[in-house]
């Protein structure tokens, strides 16, 4: 059967690549192995979003895992094949590997022919090489949704944004969590102080922290109980990273490249090692459903298109949030990759008048800015003179951090100096208001309650 474009894997990549085809009025196939939503809908966001929201409101843990699944049920029926169909897709069911470069052929037998092919594969949890592990029938992102109730204790391996966020709800549902990490603080990709503020929340909730721990044995206790370093739980939840998911693909078939990270080797413009070959989301390596989603959009658009006329994507323009509470949402480059000719502002929100009348004060909002571009280095007075300079980065701790990333979002996509968000006027009082006054001490010199500083490594 004959298509102009080939998707593989119904997630959020392949499901923006499929629907951009269609847009496209190319004949698309969307061909897939699991059902349409993929990670996010059915291990993901969807399920560990409805925990923690269960859990912050008081549910019961049986309330809380059933709400889970009948949130990931409704999400799902938006998604079925037949609606797929319905929009112009041809979902073909099956499994996919490479037969040569323009390619396919699925575990039945059949064949699939198309000048052009998404791979969007996404990613499978990694668990390490520790000894007795599997033996310990470790939950994974996987299978800890589908628990029938939450344990009574539980060890979580790996304090990242997965560990952070679980170890929360757990804890709230009434569990005893320990979390552990090799690091030696939770998030270690975020700023030493973005970590010390997500920690104290956990240990304040009743999480016990145990960070820079070394290699160790899973040890079974016979009772269905288990051991890791000095503490023993009903259950071991590993949530240590995802790896691509490129096996069984037959990707040297093909000739598409993968890195020392795993990941499909991609350029700036999405495409593979080999011509008409696209690959977006996790597969790729990048972490979250938004950037799945927009990497689908473009890569079509590309693969119609000689080099010099493709868009890039621009993984810096990306937000990240972990829907900790408080929430951390981060975007660009943090105040140390800034480098030091960037200039930061930055505000508690401890003098944030919503932070305050919320009772939640823990947290701050972070900008950089950067001189704009051929602009030398600037002093203080010098990037206010230059309307606070263009935006870099931004990182925000606070109860509502993943909303208020999306404006400085917004900012550093239309090269918006930093002072068109001080002289936007925010709604009193609101939590982005911090945002507007982080952007004033950069723009017009002074904001009450923000300090300016040039960024440190
Ligand atoms: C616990 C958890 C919470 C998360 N929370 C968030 C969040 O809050 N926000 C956020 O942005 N991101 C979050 N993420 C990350 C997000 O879920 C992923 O980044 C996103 O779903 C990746 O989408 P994808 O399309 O790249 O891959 P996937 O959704 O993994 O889709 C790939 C699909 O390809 C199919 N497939 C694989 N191989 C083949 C083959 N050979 N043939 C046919 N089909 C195949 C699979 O069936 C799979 O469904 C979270 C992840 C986890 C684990
Ligand atoms: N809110 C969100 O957007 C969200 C939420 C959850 C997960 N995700 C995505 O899902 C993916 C998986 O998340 P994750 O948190 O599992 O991965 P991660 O790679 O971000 O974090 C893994 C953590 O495990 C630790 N670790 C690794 N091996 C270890 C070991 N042997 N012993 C002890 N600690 C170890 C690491 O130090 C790290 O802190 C990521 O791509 C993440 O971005 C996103």
């Amino acid at each position: 059967m004959s298509h102009d474009l080939l998707v593989i894997g119904a997630g959020a990549g392949g499901l923006s690549a499929a629907r951009a085809g269609v847009r496209a009025r190319l004949a698309t196939a969307l061909v897939t192995d699991g059902p349409i939503g993929g990670d996010c809908t059915f291990t993901g966001c969807v399920p560990s979003k409805t925990l923690l929201a269960a859990a912050a409101a008081g549910a019961s843990a049986t309330d809380a895992l059933a709400r889970v699944r009948a949130t990931v049920a409704r999400v799902a029926a938006t998604e079925t094949p037949e609606a797929l169909r319905d929009e112009g897709v041809d979902v073909v069911e099956g499994r996919a590997r490479f037969a040569g470069p323009g390619a396919l052929v699925l575990d039945d037998g059949r064949t699939l022919a198309a000048p052009r092919i998404v791979l969007a594969t996404g990613a499978t949890p990694l668990l390490p090489d520790l000894p007795g592990l599997a033996a310990a029938d470790p939950l994974t992102t996987d299978t800890v949704f589908d628990l029938d109730g939450t344990p009574g204790s539980l060890i979580v391996l790996g304090a990242g944004p997965a560990g952070c966020e679980l170890a929360q709800a757990f804890a709230r549902l009434g569990t005893a969590v320990t979390l552990v990490d090799r690091a030696d603080r939770v998030l270690p990709g975020l700023d030493a102080d973005v970590s010390a503020v997500v920690a104290d929340a956990l240990r304040r909730e009743g999480v016990d922290v145990r960070l820079g721990t070394g290699p160790a044995d899973v040890e079974a206790l016979g009772d269905g109980r288990l051991r890791l370093h000095d503490v023993e739980a009903d259950r071991l939840l590993v949530v240590t990273g995802r790896r691509p998911a490129t096996a069984d693909l037959d990707l040297d078939r093909a000739g598409i490249g993968i890195g020392a990270d795993g990941a499909v080797v991609i350029n700036d413009h999405l495409a593979t090692t080999t011509a008409g070959v696209f690959a977006v989301g996790d597969v790729a390596g990048t972490q979250h459903t938004h950037a799945a989603d927009e990497m689908g959009r473009i890569a079509v658009a590309n693969a119609g298109r000689p080099a010099w006329r493709r868009r890039r994507f621009r993984p810096h323009l990306v937000p990240r949030v972990v829907f900790t509470d408080p929430e951390v949402a981060t975007i660009g480059l943090s105040e140390s990759e800034a480098g030091p000719d960037a200039w930061v502002a930055e505000i508690p929100m401890s003098a944030v008048d919503r932070a305050v009348t919320a009772g939640r004060e823990e947290g701050f909002v972070r900008l950089v800015a950067g001189p704009p571009p051929g602009t030398r280095r600037l002093t203080r007075d010098g990037l206010r003179k230059v309307g606070g300079g263009r935006l870099v980065g931004a990182t925000i701790v606070a109860e509502r951090a993943g909303e208020m990333i999306a404006e400085v979002g917004l900012a550093m996509r239309t090269g918006a100096l930093t002072g068109r968000l001080a002289q936007t006027v925010h709604a009193y009082p609101t939590w982005s208001l911090a945002v507007r006054q982080a952007a004033a001490a950069l723009a017009t010199g002074a904001s009450p309650g923000v300090t300016v500083r040039r960024a440190v490594r």
